[in-house]
């Protein structure tokens, strides 16, 4: 298929294309949009193309509140939207990761607001809730940036429900994680018993995870898959996640972002149905300019190809 598209005469028009792309690209950087101001969390801009993501209530350690529920929705829409975005580091303040749910605020919140309905009421009122916290978490799933989770201390209940959602997870030697719901009398709904199992490399493992509520550490997290690498401390953690990130944010944003909804998809669907979906996009995305230009770069060896915004 490449000698098909990348013919001889049309190397040098390809190389003309390159030039193209990568003035426009240039031109357009200087342009850095700016997020959102959130109340719980931080978003910066190490480097370009790569965002970086913290749950910010260190002084609350990091207990998911209802405006952090919602503005990890609203972030993770907006990251997807955003086209200096590339890739997105996810870590949190302070000491922990996160303590998960904030159990003081949600219930006390919800507490009076169902007093005086009736069942179905108050089951509408429950579900409503429960699924805008699933939908803020599948956010991460659907932001087509890649998302690297960098995790640190405790990462309890709702925050393994989160992490569960990203594309990548490292972990610092002290982390810890425990799927705490049981301990408080619910079963995990936010995305851990369907995701972990697809995650983890033994199911017997996970159902012990989630019966029992008992904490995993850093080194059961690596060799049971939870996380693919374990850092020193939290300092060479981040490094290690913006490194990658910055590895990712260097390759075409075509082919990552098609490849992060591949990979999406194929988790959810058959073989068959995985390369279908996969050559419906491609058949798309083989007609742009990263894959002609990344074609040319490889076949000149040339280094450091620049990608036009996506
Ligand atoms: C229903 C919607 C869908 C979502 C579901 C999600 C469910 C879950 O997330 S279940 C898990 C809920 N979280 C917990 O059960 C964690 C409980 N906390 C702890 O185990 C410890 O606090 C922790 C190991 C995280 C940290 O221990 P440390 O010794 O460092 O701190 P503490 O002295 O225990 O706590 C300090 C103060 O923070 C309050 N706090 C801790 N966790 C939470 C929390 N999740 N929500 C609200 N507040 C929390 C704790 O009560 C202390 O407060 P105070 O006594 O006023 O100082």
């Amino acid at each position: 298929m490449l000698s098909t598209l990348v013919t001889k005469p049309a190397f040098g028009l390809l190389f003309s294309h390159l030039k193209t792309g990568a003035s426009k690209f240039v031109s357009s950087t200087a342009k850095m949009s700016a997020q959102k101001n959130y109340e719980t969390l931080a978003v910066t801009i190490p480097h370009e193309f790569v965002y970086h993501v913290e749950l910010n209530r260190p002084e609350k350690l990091n207990a998911m509140n209802l405006t952090m529920w919602s503005e990890i929705g609203k972030c993770f829409e907006n990251l997807d939207n955003d086209e200096n975005c590339r890739v997105v580091v996810l870590s949190a303040a302070g000491k922990i990761f996160t303590a998960g749910l904030d159990f003081k605020q949600v219930f006390l919140k919800m507490g009076p607001e169902l007093a005086d309905l009736d069942v179905a009421r108050k089951a509408k009122v429950i579900s409503t809730s429960l699924r805008s916290f699933q939908k803020s978490i599948t956010s991460i799933e659907l932001c087509k940036k890649p998302v690297l989770t960098a995790i640190h201390s405790a990462c309890v209940g709702g925050g393994l429900n989160l992490i569960a959602a990203a594309d990548i997870r490292y972990c610092s030697k002290d982390a810890w994680f425990q799927l705490k719901e049981v301990d408080i009398g619910m079963a995990a709904d936010v995305g851990a018993l369907q995701r972990l199992p697809k995650i983890m490399n033994s199911d017997s493992f996970v159902r012990e995870l989630c019966y029992t509520a008992r904490k995993v550490e850093a080194p059961e997290a690596l060799s049971s898959g939870l996380v693919s690498r374990v850092f020193e401390d939290k300092e060479s953690l981040i490094k290690g996640a913006i490194d990658t990130a910055q590895d990712i944010a260097k390759k075409s944003p075509v082919a990552v972002q098609t490849t992060k909804v591949g990979l999406v998809y194929a988790r959810d669907h058959s073989v068959q149905d995985g390369l279908d979906q996969i050559a419906s996009w491609n058949q798309l995305m083989l007609q742009s300019e990263d894959f002609m230009n990344a074609v040319v770069a490889q076949a000149s060896k040339q280094k450091d190809v620049v990608f036009s915004k996506l």
